[in-house]
């Protein structure tokens, strides 16, 4: 049998907690001999191939079909392809890696609670400041499709932000933030608040593979951890 390809985390927040959990269905990765090599074995496996990769480098690889399944933020699989929905089976959610993919704005903007308030603002910004309203955030896609999709707003500017998002309306580049969340200390230190209904997504790291022809034995991890994860906090 063909070796199937499952990636995970190399680095990063999700890398430790996605090892403790395939650990604990069985599946022990064995570290690679060569700490900079990409590419490990599961103990006691040889129809199992693990790459290692970084969390957004999993979401293309899946989106370009190179690997069988990954384990990576649902975030970045959202925002990394239009049709992961259709292209993708989210085969299991892991319990880690929670986060939310959310709009925030100034505090100081008090009359702005909601994204029909932030609508109105975004309309009349032109008008009052002489340019359009700008959005600092990475996830460009999820941010199209919360504002002009479901909201029905158009008039606004995407700032591609790399990094500290948060900080870009106290320095003037942007108005608001699309980010993500998980404590919410970033934003709180940041003066943001989030919207009442700006909660895009509600991230956690995922197991992800083709929505068809999956190898045998990534449909046995699959459903091993679809288990483990119903053992850990049984439906209420
Ligand atoms: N507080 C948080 N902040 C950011 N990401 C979080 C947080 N909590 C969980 N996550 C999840 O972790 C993912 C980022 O993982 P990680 O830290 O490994 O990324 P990274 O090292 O920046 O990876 P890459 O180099 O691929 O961008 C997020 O996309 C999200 O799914
Ligand atoms: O709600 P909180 O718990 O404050 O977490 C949110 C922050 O954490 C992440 O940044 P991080 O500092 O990890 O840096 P990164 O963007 O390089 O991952 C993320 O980009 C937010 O800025």
């Amino acid at each position: 049998m063909n070796p199937a390809t499952l990636a995970m985390p190399s680095k990063g927040r999700l890398r430790d907690d996605a090892l403790a959990l395939l650990a604990g269905i069985g599946i022990t990765v064995i570290p690679p001999a060569d700490s900079r090599s990409y590419r490990a074995r599961v103990e006691g496996r040889d129809d199992l191939e693990i790459a290692f990769l970084s969390a957004s480098e999993i979401a293309r690889e899946l989106g370009a079909g190179r690997i069988d399944a990954g384990i990576t933020g649902e975030d970045l699989v959202r925002e990394g392809f239009a049709d992961s929905e259709t292209r993708l089976d989210l085969a299991a959610r892991l319990g880690f890696g929670q986060a939310d993919v959310v709009v925030a704005v100034p505090e100081a903007w008090f009359d702005v609670e909601t994204m029909a308030d932030l609508g109105e603002v975004a309309a009349g910004f032109r008008a009052r400041h002489g340019r359009r309203f700008r959005i600092a955030t990475k996830y460009w896609r999820l941010t199209q499709r919360h504002f002009s999709q479901e909201h029905g707003i158009q008039l606004y500017r995407i700032i591609e932000s790399l990094g500290a998002t948060e900080g870009a309306p106290a320095a003037g580049q942007a108005d608001a933030i699309v980010d993500i969340t998980s404590t919410g200390s970033t934003l709180r230190a940041n003066q943001l608040k989030v919207l009442t209904d700006g909660v895009i997504l509600r991230s956690e790291a995922c197991l992800f593979t083709a929505p068809e022809n999956v190898p045998p034995q990534i449909a046995d991890i699959a459903g091993r951890l679809r288990a483990a994860q119903k053992k850990a906090a049984p439906p209420s």
